[in-house]
């Protein structure tokens, strides 16, 4: 029977975002970190933090049937993506709907998709930030559930300005993670 409180993070990069989500952790536990990617880094920081880890690279299809295998297995009821660079295909979000949570940096639904911060920049935006939200068959726009403005600052390039959010992402996604389970 799965668990709410049991989560498990897809990653394919470095994985701050998990590593806040595992240490920052409050009435949810991380049981497992799995990947898309076979050398992404954040496998090797679960790891250290003793988080099981699970990774494969096939087609997105034959991925996700081995992914949901290993979260049946680990009794997995909530899945969090940290930066997972991979549109999940409808048939899963069905089978996952209103149990799968995303972190985006930007204050959604201004600036879906990729590349975020150098449009927040081109569209002269004085405010940015951070949003968690449900994830839809519609790239970043399920619903919101928590949300965080970042200031833009005089000067700020898509790096300085990405420092800056990441930061506040580190606190807002396992705080929402944290009351997303007790809902
Ligand atoms: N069905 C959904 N899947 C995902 C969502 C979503 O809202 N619905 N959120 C994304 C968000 N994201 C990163 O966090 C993300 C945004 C865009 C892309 C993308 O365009 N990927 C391309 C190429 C990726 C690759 O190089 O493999 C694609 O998949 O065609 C990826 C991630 C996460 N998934
Ligand atoms: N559209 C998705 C997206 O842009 N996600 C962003 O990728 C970064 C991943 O960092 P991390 O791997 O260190 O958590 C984070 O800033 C996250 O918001």
């Amino acid at each position: 029977m799965s668990d709410p409180k049991r989560v498990a993070i897809l990653i394919s990069g470095r994985g701050s975002n998990m590593k806040a989500l595992i240490e920052q952790a409050r009435g949810y536990e991380v049981v497992l970190v799995a990947s898309n990617k076979v050398h992404a880094p954040g496998l090797d920081t679960a790891r250290a933090l003793g988080v099981p880890t699970f990774a494969f690279e096939a087609k997105r299809d034959e991925f996700e049937a081995a992914l949901e295998r290993s979260l049946a297995d680990h009794k997995i009821g909530t899945i969090a993506l940290a930066g997972y660079m991979r549109i999940l295909s409808a048939a899963f979000i069905g089978r996952w709907r209103g149990r799968i949570l995303n972190i985006h940096p930007s204050l959604l639904p201004r600036h879906k998709g990729l590349d975020t911060h150098n449009r927040v920049l081109a569209a002269g935006e004085t405010v940015s930030g951070c949003t968690v939200h449900l994830v839809s068959e519609e790239l970043d726009s399920g619903d919101v559930i928590a949300q965080t403005e970042v200031p833009v600052e005089s000067g700020d390039d898509a790096s300085r300005l990405a420092a800056r959010v990441l930061e506040a992402e580190h606190y807002l996604y396992p705080k929402a993670l944290s009351e997303f389970v007790r809902r």
